[in-house]
């Protein structure tokens, strides 16, 4: 596949690009979300309600943009999000968008469900600062102890456990257009066990319907509990990060039972439709958290000023989906790369327009709700 021209100004204008460029099937699972989209719509609408209110006389000649995560510097407070079946957009996959993160200084998380195996995306990202590894748990309690010892061994810094996903959300594009890994792709993380050969002839099924939602149905485990959390920890040493927390009370219950990064997300829109967009979400939970652990989130993040806000209402760093796809779909590892790139030059010049030249000068003072007063108004 010839890549594409890679001129473009903004994130957001990737979308239609992309469409362009994939197959029906490929472009309705990137692109949906469940049921009546209303939460996918809500999570970029949530980040233009909210308004920011710069400070002036600040020296922003410099503006530093990097951030520690789990005491490793990051080039800006944002991370690749876990997203399955890249090579669906391009024949690299998640090698090109692993390298593209490297050489941008961002992290990546590799989904469990990914199309290259997790070891060679790991050595693919070697020069990046690190990568973490997100864990869909099968009920085969001895299937997931391997894979996560397997990611430990390969080098990946963190677990990062998706709990919104007992099932899969109900994406009618998928039933529609009886969504299917190609034949000839595999989910590579799950050859080569007795379970794995069952699981692929269910994601290539010629079943009526979405594939992957039947694949979940049968093997990921929907009778998770907080007990799992330090089952976990005795399998591994790597850090867990829990994703997909939307509610005060269950941020709080995961840092009780010993996660070490809440991670606020609806999962894209693509689970429980009428979930809360994240932004919305996010400052009872980082205010349930209380700096303990770092709290990231993530869905509808398109500009520059939507990390600002995220970071002004309580995130440590953002992570971003779907744009990464479209550039994957577009340019491969130059296609990712310049979505990182994009992103990253608006975060900084967003930032010295802010008054802030470092990320610690973010604060909630400086985003306006639609509910909250501008300051000093008289009414
Ligand atoms: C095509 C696609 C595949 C995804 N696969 C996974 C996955 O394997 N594991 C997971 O935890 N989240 C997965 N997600 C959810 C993302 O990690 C993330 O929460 C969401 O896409 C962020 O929203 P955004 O796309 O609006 O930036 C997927 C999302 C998309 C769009
Ligand atoms: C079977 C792959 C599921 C990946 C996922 O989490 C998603 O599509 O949202």
């Amino acid at each position: 596949m010839p890549d594409s021209d890679l001129t473009f100004q903004n994130l957001e204008e990737l979308k239609p690009r992309a469409e362009k460029i994939l197959s029906r099937q490929a472009f309705g699972y990137y692109a949906s979300g469940s049921e009546s989209e209303s939460t996918l719509r809500d999570n970029e609408a949530s980040f233009k309600r909210y308004r920011l209110v710069p400070r002036l006389m600040v020296d922003v000649s410099k503006v530093d943009t990097t951030v520690t995560l789990l005491g490793r510097k990051i080039a800006c407070p944002v991370l690749v999000a876990p997203m399955a079946m890249q090579r669906l957009a391009h024949s690299d996959g998640e090698l090109a968008t692993s390298r593209a993160a490297a050489a941008e200084g961002i992290p990546m998380v590799q989904s469990t469900m990914g199309t290259v195996e997790l070891a060679e995306v790991r050595r693919a990202g070697k020069a990046g600062p690190m990568m973490m590894f997100q864990l869909y748990v099968f009920k085969e309690r001895g299937f997931v102890k391997q894979l996560v010892q397997h990611a430990e061994k390969s080098g990946y810094n963190a677990i990062v456990v998706t709990v919104d996903a007992p099932f899969l959300g109900k994406r009618e594009a998928d039933e529609r257009e009886g969504f299917k890994l190609p034949d000839h792709l595999r989910l590579e993380n799950l050859t080569g066990l007795a379970e794995a050969a069952r699981m692929e002839r269910k994601v290539h099924s010629k079943n009526k319907g979405s594939g992957i939602a039947l694949h979940f149905a049968d093997h990921i485990d929907p009778s998770l509990t907080w007990d799992f959390i330090p089952w976990l920890h005795s399998i591994t040493r790597l850090p867990i990060f829990l994703k997909g927390v939307l509610c005060p009370e269950d941020a709080h219950m995961g840092v009780e039972a010993g996660a070490d990064g809440i991670i606020v997300s609806n999962h894209g829109g693509r689970q429980l439709d009428y979930a809360p967009a994240s932004l919305d979400a996010l400052p009872g939970i980082a205010a349930a958290v209380g700096k303990r652990v770092p709290v990231l989130v993530d869905g509808g993040v398109r500009r520059g000023t939507d990390i600002i806000k995220a970071l002004a209402m309580g995130a440590d760093v953002v992570l971003i989906g779907r744009p990464i796809l479209w550039g994957l779909t577009l340019g491969g590892e130059s296609g990712v790369r310049k979505v990182l790139e994009t992103i990253k030059k608006e975060l900084r010049l967003s930032m010295a327009l802010m008054g802030c030249p470092s990320i610690e000068h973010l604060g909630r003072g400086m985003v306006i709700a639609p509910w909250d007063q501008y300051p000093n108004a008289r009414l």
